[in-house]
């Protein structure tokens, strides 16, 4: 069998984007996205993200296998990435276009700006241990700048929920961190029941801050959305950032913004078309 494809990146995520408009199930299974996804014998991305039919009111659904095959909530660079490609497929080049999704995290609005850009309503963060999911602090508390020791280390670490778990970690130099070796540990650590996306931070400034990330279910990416919002909110928490704050990536830059008024966190970044073709299964 064959599968049309694009291929899209969002600051070096990359996703493999399917027009899925036309059926209510993925067209790939969770085994054949992931050997879509290996970089050697297949066509190399961090997930392969699907465009289906809206459900209520609004108007696509995603869907998002990661590159070992596991289903997450959400996932923020391919929102971006899904929108150009809705653009795309509906052939509109109108800025400003707003988009409602259906995700498993929630409805997400996506914005399409002008250079390339796309501003995401990503919804309101949540807090509380048993939302994120973690036993790091009993289910109706926040765990914020908690002990967690990985690796015969403690980090104090904060968890955030964008819709899938996040557990980020504030250091003094991000450079130093051997993510290859502990990034696995925090995943799967037995406090993150449903495992976890992982971030480390370094604070430049309030508003400016860079981060490293082992992404669950993909491991080392060169950035997360949805880790960057939860960044940011986990800084504002502990007092360490500005409610607008510039996330410096591997990748590239992110702006992050969580509104005071409605309490959403707000992404701004890139996403950009590589190549297509038809996939062989
Ligand atoms: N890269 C994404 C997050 C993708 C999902 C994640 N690996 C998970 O399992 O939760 C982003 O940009 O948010």
């Amino acid at each position: 069998m064959k599968i049309a494809f694009t291929k899209y990146q969002g600051l070096g995520n990359d996703f493999i984007l399917i027009d899925n408009r036309h059926g209510d199930e993925p067209l790939v299974t969770p085994e054949v996205a992931a050997r879509m996804c290996d970089r050697h014998f297949g066509i190399g991305a961090d997930g392969v993200i699907f465009a289906l039919p809206g459900k209520g009111d609004t108007d696509y659904t995603m869907r998002i296998f990661n590159s070992d095959g596991s289903e997450p909530e959400m996932c923020g660079n391919g929102i971006r990435c899904l929108a150009r490609f809705i653009a795309e497929l509906e052939d509109t080049r109108e800025i400003g276009k707003t988009y409602q999704i259906h995700t498993l995290a929630g409805i997400m609005s996506p914005r399409l700006d002008k250079d390339e850009q796309v501003t995401v309503d990503m919804g309101v963060p949540r807090l509380l241990a048993s939302e994120i999911p973690t036993t790091l602090a009993n289910a109706d508390e926040k765990a914020i700048d908690l002990p967690l020791d990985v690796s015969g280390k403690t980090w104090y670490s904060t968890c955030v929920s964008m819709g899938n778990p996040h557990c980020i970690t504030f250091v003094e130099d991000v450079a130093a961190i051997p993510l290859e070796s502990i990034g696995p540990e925090f995943e799967n650590h037995p406090v993150f029941p449903a495992r976890t996306n992982t971030e480390f931070i370094e604070v430049v400034r309030p508003d400016y801050i860079k981060m490293r990330v082992w992404e669950r279910g993909a491991g080392i990416t060169l950035a997360c959305g949805t880790g960057a919002c939860a960044s940011v909110v986990a800084g504002v928490l502990t007092g360490r950032c500005d409610r607008s704050c510039t996330v410096e990536l591997p990748g590239g830059p992110l702006q992050i913004h969580w509104s005071p008024d409605d309490g959403h966190v707000y992404m701004t970044g890139p996403a950009k078309e590589v190549f297509f073709g038809s996939y062989q299964f």
